[in-house]
């Protein structure tokens, strides 16, 4: 084309290079007409990094680009010293010659040309020439791009040895070879390796659901405002509110400024011990929730208020994936569904009812939509004390009812004055049983909020005995009550007068769990139930159960990236790993023996299916999910290797690693919400799952059973060669940890 340089137009390059960094060089040589080559393939030889000699037969072979064009590519430092190279044919028969190409070596210097021919000559025996035109291209590249390019190369060309495992596989033999260890140092006496769980950990021991509920604001202490200021740039601060009885310190991690947006604060609430014997001691309030939605100041436009942290440039919403799919679509088109949601329990006493509320409270917080459980019955404790006797509870008892009714409709304004702050989700834990009590809150939610009604209709007369027992032992209505039998009759004559006056549900939006407990049967009913929140709360709960059962968590055996301090990968075991897995197949047998059935779940990575191998009699089922976090850019180095040559994305993961995402890869709230469905697979097992993972993943797997902050999963501890047990059971979720080995 007229006006191209020469270098345009033939793709060399006549100027050397001189750009710092290291050089990814690549020459190519094309032959358009291949009838003429036959068997002879293009190898390059010369000298150093091209080859330790001119030797032919070490010369490096050239890869097959296209149908015409054979390509080879090398790094060299910016200030290499003149490269000298030729190109060769080599005849796929060692004993034939091979072609030289003609005239003086090539040289290289700064990845370009020095006066070098663009015509490759190769005079064959018969006096035939073949011609292939040449191409030189070079690059500065980054290290990482040198690391990407270094794994891809290795992905594509070294095989797993782990590769021929089928997704799902059941080994009932011990393999030969990998029971060369003394059975004395695999003698396992479980009760010895117990360790204690971290303090932080709120179901490290049985808790009563209620008593991790909220607190009232008015009986409390605290305040219940919403407190807007302005902020140095004229626009206003919302705080968060605060909730009554906990200290708030502003968070400033997560104080921002965009440009067009609202400024917001994101406010850490650190709660002291609650009063009603919480076990949960100081907690961090996760700080995430639906994504507020302001109107840009400066233009017409919508923008999200998405709690963006200033440092982090390629910045996320506080809430990833569907929570932040369902704020945008809400912006451009209109809320599809009410912004506030109050799920209303509906029940007998000792239906489950407390257990199902906490449940789904996890659940959906984990998810990162900004749920609170309010339970009437803390309330009733703060305002009247905890030792009302049963007829307390009569429905001819004029004070009891009005008492009653005014502590249920107090947690329910409380509620109300919570969502208009920024709250998304409520669970309203009471019995709420008769249509005049579900009247007022229908009347009190008008305008403000949405209800739902969830029904749990137990008819398990065992289960219900068992309910009552605990409830005995665990609520505070009991603590004071000494003799147990005395308990028991006082409430089975409370649970007696509200089975006088209970009225099944039939009004408004509702579902009715009905003898799901036992996780035999049962049926779900739906009335006039629509939207995405509302349908995800409808799935979870058709999924879930309260049958008892032990969910083990464990990472791999130490691999061998692991001994380097290199993150990802797909390397296999060290030699400490190889006895992990060794020691966890004794655990597994040992632990599990009495179960009729289990499961072994790992991801696709061979250091977790490598660590199940020895593990016999169990099916093992590899999932993508349970992969590791993925690095990107960053998968196969070390963190100091990524703070020296990338400082600023190793400064945005410090400053928020559960938003931050890697270049080309993921973030903790990516793992999260790939999870949900191992999650949701997790509520359905009856039988012992045992989950081979990862530090990333196990860490958010760990923060749903435990109810720990989105903001604290990144940091939690899932130490190497321990075993994490979560037992799921009819009272809540209890743990114990197992270190085998260190
Ligand atoms: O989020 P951080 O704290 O970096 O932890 C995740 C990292 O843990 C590691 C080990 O450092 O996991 P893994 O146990 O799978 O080897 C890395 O591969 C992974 O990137």
């Amino acid at each position: 084309m007229a006006g191209d340089s020469e270098e345009e137009r033939d793709g060399f390059n006549h100027t050397p290079l001189r750009i710092p960094g290291l050089l990814y060089v690549s020459v190519k040589m094309e032959n358009p007409n291949l009838t003429l080559s036959g068997d002879l393939l293009p190898h390059v030889s010369g000298s150093f990094p091209l080859g330790p000699s001119w030797d032919p037969s070490k010369a490096l072979s050239m890869e097959r680009e296209s149908a015409t064009v054979w390509e080879l590519s090398f790094v060299v430092p910016p200030n290499h010293e003149a490269l000298e190279f030729k190109f060769l044919l080599k005849p796929n028969c060692i004993d034939n010659p091979c072609f030289v190409e003609e005239g003086s070596s090539r040289v290289l210097v700064g990845g370009a040309w020095q006066d070098g021919d663009r015509m490759a000559l190769f005079r064959l025996d018969n006096d035939q020439v073949l011609e292939y035109r040449v191409f030189v291209e070079a690059k500065r590249i980054s290290p990482f791009d040198l690391a990407a390019s270094w794994r891809a190369y290795q992905e594509n060309f070294r095989l797993s040895s782990v590769r021929g495992i089928p997704d799902v596989s059941i080994n009932s033999e011990h393999q030969t070879g990998n029971e060369n260890i003394s059975s004395a140092n695999l003698e396992l006496d479980l009760e010895h390796y117990i360790v204690p769980s971290p303090s932080t950990s709120p179901s490290s021991a049985l808790a009563y659901a209620a008593n991790s509920t909220e607190n009232p604001r008015s009986l409390g202490g605290g305040s219940a405002s919403i407190s807007s200021s302005m902020g140095d740039d004229g626009v206003p601060m919302i705080n968060q509110p605060e909730t009554v009885g906990e200290v708030h310190a502003p968070d400033q991690s997560k104080v921002y400024q965009s440009p067009g947006m609202v400024k917001s604060q994101s406010v850490g609430t650190i709660c002291p011990p609650q009063k009603e014997g919480s076990l949960r001691g100081v907690s961090i309030d996760r700080g995430v929730g639906f994504p507020r939605l302001v109107k840009s100041s400066s233009s017409d436009a919508f923008t999200t208020n998405f709690n963006l942290d200033p440092v982090t440039k390629n910045s996320i919403p506080a809430a990833a994936g569907a929570v932040a799919a369902a704020a945008i679509a809400d912006q451009m088109l209109g809320p599809k569904e009410h912004r506030h949601l109050a799920i209303v329990m509906v029940s007998l006493p000792a239906r489950g009812k407390t257990y199902t509320a906490a449940k789904l409270t996890r659940y959906l917080r984990w998810l990162g939509h900004n749920t609170k459980h309010f339970n009437v019955g803390k309330y009733r404790r703060l305002k009247h004390g905890s030792s009302q006797s049963a007829d307390f509870f009569r429905a001819d008892n004029p004070e009891g009812v009005v008492a009653r009714n005014e502590v249920a409709k107090m947690a329910f304004e409380d509620m109300i004055s919570w969502m208009q702050e920024g709250g998304q989700v409520g669970i309203f834990d009471a019995t709420n049983s008769s249509k005049q009590r579900r009247n007022m809150l229908m009347k009190l939610a008008e305008g403000r909020c949405k209800i739902i009604f969830l029904e749990t209709i137990c008819n398990d007369v065992d289960i219900i005995e068992r309910n009552i027992r605990f409830k005995i032992q665990q609520s505070p209505d009991y603590a004071e009550v000494p003799d147990f039998e005395a308990g028991l009759r006082d409430f089975k004559e409370r649970v007696a007068y509200y089975e006088k006056v209970y009225e099944t549900v039939e009004e408004g939006s509702h579902i009715k769990m009905i003898d799901m407990a036992s996780g035999h049967g049962g049926q779900i009913q739906v009335n006039n139930i629509s939207g995405y929140l509302p349908g995800r709360i409808v799935f979870f709960l058709v999924n879930t159960h309260l049958t008892p059962r032990p969910i083990l968590l464990t990472r791999h055996g130490e691999s061998r990236f692991n001994v380097r301090g290199r993150i990802g990968g797909d390397s296999a075991l060290s030699e400490a790993g190889e006895l992990y897995k060794k020691k966890l197949a004794k655990f597994v047998e040992k632990r599990l023996k009495s179960e009729r059935a289990a499961c072994i779940w790992t991801s696709t990575l061979q250091r977790t299916i490598l660590t199940a191998g020895p593990i016999v009699g169990f099916p093992k089922i590899q999932w993508r999910a349970l992969d590791e976090i993925n690095a990107g850019v960053c998968d196969g180095m070390t963190y100091e290797e990524i703070k020296k040559n990338m400082p600023a994305e190793y400064e945005s993961r410090y400053k928020d690693k559960l938003r931050y995402r890697y270049p080309r890869g993921e973030s903790y709230l990516d793992v999260i919400q790939r999870l949900e469905p191992v999650i949701i697979e997790l509520e359905r097992q009856r039988a012992p799952v045992v989950v081979i993972s990862h530090q990333a993943v196990l860490r958010a797997l760990y923060a749903y059973f435990t109810d720990r902050p989105l903001q604290e999963i990144p940091d939690i501890e899932v130490p190497l060669h321990t075993i994490i047990e979560i037992n799921l059971g009819v009272t809540g979720v209890e743990e114990k940890r197992y270190k085998l080995m260190d």
